[in-house]
């Protein structure tokens, strides 16, 4: 399936059963030629036609095959026949149902009306809709075991006929989830439903199901309301309901993916019907997720004043951020005039005005934005650059030299150091100058100081861009700068200088050896000389990014150990920080980004040699433990990297999520560092993450190793005998022993309820977890990544 722009928006029209069984059956009376249109090819033409929609999803599916699977497969033998007696009829009809249930196991196959599409025609814009019905997770094994072998049977028609996109039905059962994912991973690993077909589960947004008119059951603890303009009723969830349906619809997807190995076939139709979580921050976790198709029905739309269908703020927000992962947008319902204005054309019509106010999606169609530029490389795992022991290329320095902000932000730093020298002359070296972009803005700043003389030398061990470098020296420069070629910690200089500028900063800060080739070059700074930069840190995150986890696993170069211990650099789209700000449950958590280490220069205190070179590099290691708290359930797949630059003055550069808008906007030149984790590390909600990380360093080499360890505070001490806990389950009869029973004492609070962002909620949590001493227990641990540098390190 191809999109027809990759920058818009692509709206499918969900075409319920019962519109296709009002169409005549192709096999009708009415004379047809065979190769005619069929009444669906008509349908989808008219549907596509409208240029509303790109896609048509229908269901692969007729009721007359949900009515043959139900008697053949749920008919309860007794329950059965007219009088499931002794005269021994009713039970030779029981038989023959059995008989023709165990010859449809032996072949299983479909009849030409109990499927909605036959020829090839009808499926080029097609995604395909699995029987809804089909429990795959039912807790009754018969059922699961006929569910599934049903599946198939649908896939193998839908890959008989090139459906490449089907919606799998939505798992409904937490405690037998695994059953489906099982079911669905043998799936994804026969090659008999070919290569290409993507399989995306149904996930409603939570696990309350919105069912109007329809089965009393699935109404859960939501409450109906019914609002003026709106023919239809909607559900409000209570927020009980909302954080157990929130949790438990994501851990059912946690599962599904997790068996299947984050098999990149498998993604997520998130399925809008049920009524949407209000809590702030309630669907962050989906961000990290392969939405792919969003389930749009009319019923999820409430009126506006002149009776338009338009979407709650939170749903509005929601779908503006995940827009610009490009998701195709499936409505139902559009034809129930469930809306006093707008017609069926409403909905999509709202669709595209989203669209035109997604600041997310439009900053990628903006010329000039972080956004447009990275618009390629969106979830690209890259290996960071290594210009200390790699020559770059041309194109590049020609990169770097598009992001306008990096040169300004370093324009302005030297302007305010020269100003701040007053009327001294002035000798400024620009080491690792590469083609020259630092000279010239400090050729800016000369000018706008109109102060006394200014010298400058430039170095460079890149011996290709010297000879750029030599160019623009004769065309630009007028030869009035001395370049040297070398390693800046070999290199002699005429004279010692009074302004070092540099830019050897990678996306971790030190990743690319600033602070051993600064440690090099600073003896030919003066003592009062200045440093640009003259400070940095280095900043992680826990993230989850179930993209980025398939990213470093399935790369075609290297191995997958190797893969896995390598640091990246990435834009990150597809992603969540899973930390929370505040001190956690126990109050000694820290910030939701923190700072790992820094480094400063000139370094004062460094013991040299004759040459003013370091003896060791031993003053290089860094090392990091830092302890984040996880408000909500989530899965670790690895450590955003980030940081920030102090230049001179109040000019500072920054990638940190939280400054980088402040100091350095739409700076280009950085993507932020990824520190992968071989196995995803699951965390439950109020969970502490330790996180270890070190800068480690040899005489020929510099590397990271990283390590995590999950944590779930408890209460110290034993509970006293009316602790217990506040959920609606447990605010019940106490426990009574049963007889011969070993007595149950009062249940311990659950330390994994999400933590609700609300005051009373938390002090709630804290309140009765924190009656006593408070400790913590340990939960998992990841492996120690990268220990002595064996999969990746940087060369000194
Ligand atoms: C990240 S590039 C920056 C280039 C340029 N200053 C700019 O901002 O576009 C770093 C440059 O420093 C050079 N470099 C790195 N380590 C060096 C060293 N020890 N001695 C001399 N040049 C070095 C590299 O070859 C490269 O040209």
């Amino acid at each position: 399936m191809s999109y027809p722009d990759l920058l818009s928006i692509p709206i499918a029209l969900h075409i319920p059963a019962s519109e296709l069984t009002a169409l005549p059956p192709a096999s009708s009376s009415e004379p047809r030629e065979p190769d005619d249109p069929t009444p669906i090819q008509e349908l989808v033409s008219a549907t596509l036609a409208s240029r509303l929609y790109t896609y048509v999803c229908l269901p692969l599916t007729t009721p007359k095959w949900k009515d043959r699977w139900s008697r053949m497969c749920l008919q309860s033998p007794l329950g059965a026949g007219p009088s499931s007696g002794e005269d021994g009829q009713a039970l030779g009809r029981d038989e023959q149902v059995e008989k023709e249930a165990e010859e449809w196991r032996l072949h299983p196959k479909f009849e030409r009306e109990e499927v909605t599409v036959t020829r090839l025609e009808e499926t080029y814009s097609l995604i395909g809709m699995v029987s809804a019905w089909l429990e795959l997770d039912s807790p009754e094994s018969g059922i699961r075991y006929d569910s599934e072998l049903a599946l198939r049977q649908e896939l193998a028609y839908a890959t008989y006929l090139d459906v490449r996109t089907v919606v799998l039905p939505p798992p409904r059962n937490r405690a037998n989830v695994a059953d489906y994912a099982r079911a669905i991973n043998a799936i994804l690993n026969d090659s008999s439903f070919g290569s290409y077909m993507q399989l995306a589960v149904r996930i409603p947004v939570s696990e309350v199901e919105h069912r109007t008119g329809g089965s009393p059951s699935g109404l859960g603890p939501g409450k109906m309301l019914e609002s003026p303009g709106m023919k239809s009723p909607q559900i409000v969830l209570s927020p009980e309901a909302e954080e157990g349906g929130l949790d438990s619809a994501w851990e059912m997807w946690d599962v599904i993916r997790t068996v299947c190995g984050y098999n990149s076939r498998l993604s997520i139709v998130l399925d809008l019907s049920p009524p949407f979580p209000l809590r702030p921050g309630a669907m962050d976790r989906w961000s990290a997720e392969p939405i792919r198709h969003i389930f749009l029905p009319a019923t999820s739309f409430i009126p506006n004043a002149k009776g338009y269908p338009v979407l709650a703020k939170a749903n509005q927000t929601f779908l503006k951020e995940v827009m610009q992962f490009l998701p195709i947008f499936i409505l139902s319902k559009t034809q129930a005039s469930l809306h006093n204005a707008g017609g069926s054309k409403g909905y999509a019509e709202y669709v595209r005005f989203l669209e035109k106010t997604s600041v997310p999606l439009q900053a990628m169609r903006t010329e000039g934005t972080l956004e447009s530029f990275a618009s390629t490389y969106m979830d690209r795992v890259q290996a960071p650059l290594q210009p200390l022991m790699d020559n770059l290329q041309s194109s590049t320095y020609a990169i770097f030299e598009r992001d306008p902000v990096k040169y300004e932000r370093y324009e302005e730093a030297v302007y305010q150091a020269l100003l701040a020298r007053g009327e001294q002359e002035t000798v400024i070296c620009v080491a690792g100058a590469g083609r020259g972009p630092l000279i010239s803005r400090a050729y800016k700043a000369i000018q706008r100081v109109e102060g006394p003389k200014v010298t400058i030398y430039a170095i460079e061990k890149n011996p290709n861009a010297l000879v750029t470098l030599q160019e623009r020296n004769a065309l630009e420069w007028g030869n009035a700068v001395t370049l040297f070629f070398g390693d800046m910690r070999s290199v002699e200089l005429p004279e010692k200088v009074d302004i070092l500028i540099s830019e050897l900063l990678g996306s971790f800060g030190d990743n690319e050896l600033s602070p051993e080739c600064l440690d090099g070059a600073q003896r030919f700074l003066k003592d009062d000389g200045i440093s640009i930069p003259s400070f940095y840190t280095a900043h992680v995150a826990p993230l989850s990014s179930s993209k980025l986890y398939n990213e470093v696993l399935h790369q075609t170069i290297g191995d997958e150990k190797k893969n896995a211990e390598t640091p990246y650099v990435v834009m990150f789209q597809a992603t969540n920080v899973l930390s929370g700000e505040g001190g956690g449950v126990r109050g000694g958590c820290g910030t939701k980004v923190q700072e790992c280490w820094s480094f400063e220069h000139p370094r004062r205190d460094l013991f040299v040699d004759a040459r003013g070179l370091p003896f060791s590099n031993t003053h290089n290691t860094r090392s990091a433990h830092l302890t984040f708290h996880v408000p909500h359930s989530g899965v670790l797949h690895g450590l955003a990297g980030y940081f920030e630059a102090h230049l001179y003055g109040d000019v500072s550069l920054s990638i940190h999520p939280e400054t980088k808008a402040q100091k350095s906007n739409n700076m280009l030149s950085w993507f932020p560092f990824y520190f992968p984790l071989k196995d995803p590390l699951y965390l439950p909600a109020n969970a502490e993450l330790d996180v270890h990380l070190w800068r480690m360093t040899s005489r020929q080499k510099v590397w990271y190793e990283w390590y995590a360890e999950s944590f779930l505070p408890v209460p110290a001490q034993s509970p006293p005998p009316t602790f217990g806990f506040i959920t609606p389950q447990s605010t019940g009869a106490p426990n009574t022993p049963r007889q011969g029973s070993t007595p149950v004492r009062p249940p311990r609070p659950s330390p994994m309820l999400d933590a609700s962002p609300s005051a009373e909620g938390h002090a709630a949590f804290v309140d009765v977890l924190g009656r006593g001493e408070l400790s913590r227990v340990k939960i998992g641990q990841t492996s120690l990544h990268n220990p002595g540098g064996r999969s990746s390190w940087i060369g000194l």
